[in-house]
C-alpha cells in the first residue's frame, strides 16, 4: 500500500447499496456514471475526488478486500464483521443503516413442519448435546451453539437457508430477519435473536496509521454524515 495510490472504497453490490448510496453522496462522492449501469462489466470505478475509487463487490467480500488491504474502506454488516472478526480492520461508525437481526430459527409448531422434532443429525429439542444448523454463518453459529454448551455442525449455504428444515438438510437455521415474513413464508419461527445487525464504516488499520490525514478524514466525513443522517 504506497501512499500515493489512490484510495479504495469497497462498497456492496447487493441490498445495502441503495441505502448506503445517499451516504456516500452527501459525503460529497460521486462515481462515475458507468457505476450506476447494471451491464458494466468493470468493477471498479472513478469518483469526482480525485484519487479516490470505489469497488463493487458481494456484502460478504467487502471485509475481506478491507482486510487485506486491497481497499482502505469500506461498507459491512457487523454480521459479516462477527463472522470473519479480522483483526487488521477496525470498524469506528455504525451508519445506522440494514437493520436486521442474526437469528436461530426452527419449525413452527403450529405449521406444517411442526412435526420436525429430529433432523438427520439426531437432535431433537430436548437432546442438544450435537446439533445440526444450515447456515451463511458457521463461525457465529458455532461460537453461539459453544456459549450453550452444545456442538453445532454447521450445513454452510450461501442463500435460501429457509429451504433447509423443510428438505431434511437441518431442523434449525441461522439466518438474516428483517421483516419475519421470509421465515412465516417458509414455516419457521425466530426462537433467539443472536446478534442485531446494521452496516458499519470499516478501515484498514495499516492504511489508517500510514494515511492518517487522507483516510482519518474521510472518518471523520462520514461520521459527520451519518450524525446529520440520523
Ligand atoms: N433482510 C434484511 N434486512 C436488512 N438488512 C439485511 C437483510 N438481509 C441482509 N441484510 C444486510 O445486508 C448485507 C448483505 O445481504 P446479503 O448477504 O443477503 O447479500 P445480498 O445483498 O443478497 O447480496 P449477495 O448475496 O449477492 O452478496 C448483510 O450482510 C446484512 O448486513
Ligand atoms: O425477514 P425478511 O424481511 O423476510 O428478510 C430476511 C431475508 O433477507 C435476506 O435474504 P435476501 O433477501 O438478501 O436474499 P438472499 O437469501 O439471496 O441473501 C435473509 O437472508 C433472509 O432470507
Amino acid at each position: 500500500m504506497q501512499p500515493d495510490e489512490p484510495l479504495v472504497l469497497a462498497l456492496p453490490k447487493g441490498r445495502i447499496l441503495k441505502e448506503v448510496m445517499p451516504l456516500i453522496r452527501a459525503a460529497g462522492i460521486d462515481p462515475e456514471p458507468a457505476f450506476d449501469d447494471d451491464d458494466e462489466r468493470r468493477l471498479r470505478f472513478a469518483t469526482n475526488v480525485p484519487g479516490l475509487h470505489i469497488i463493487r463487490v458481494r456484502a460478504f467480500d467487502v471485509a475481506t478486500f478491507v482486510a487485506f488491504g486491497g481497499a482502505h474502506l469500506g461498507v459491512a454488516g457487523n454480521d459479516v464483521l462477527m463472522e470473519f472478526a479480522y483483526d487488521d480492520l477496525y470498524a469506528p461508525l455504525d451508519l445506522d443503516i440494514g437493520h436486521c437481526r442474526l437469528s436461530l430459527a426452527e419449525p413452527d409448531p403450529a405449521g406444517p413442519l411442526g412435526h420436525m422434532v429430529t433432523d438427520a443429525a439426531g437432535d431433537t429439542p430436548h437432546n442438544v448435546g450435537h446439533i445440526r444448523v444450515a447456515t451463511k454463518y458457521p463461525n457465529i453459529t458455532r461460537a453461539h451453539f459453544a456459549r450453550h454448551g452444545i456442538q453445532a455442525e454447521c450445513v454452510k449455504l450461501s442463500g435460501a437457508m429457509e429451504l433447509a428444515p423443510a428438505l431434511g438438510l437441518s431442523r434449525r437455521i441461522v439466518d438474516l430477519v428483517s421483516s419475519g415474513s421470509t421465515l412465516k413464508a417458509n414455516h419457521l419461527r425466530e426462537v433467539a435473536v443472536i446478534a442485531h445487525v446494521t452496516s458499519r464504516l470499516i478501515v484498514n488499520r495499516a492504511a489508517f496509521k500510514t494515511r492518517p490525514n487522507t483516510v482519518g478524514a474521510w472518518v471523520n466525513r462520514f461520521r459527520e454524515v451519518a450524525a446529520h443522517a440520523a
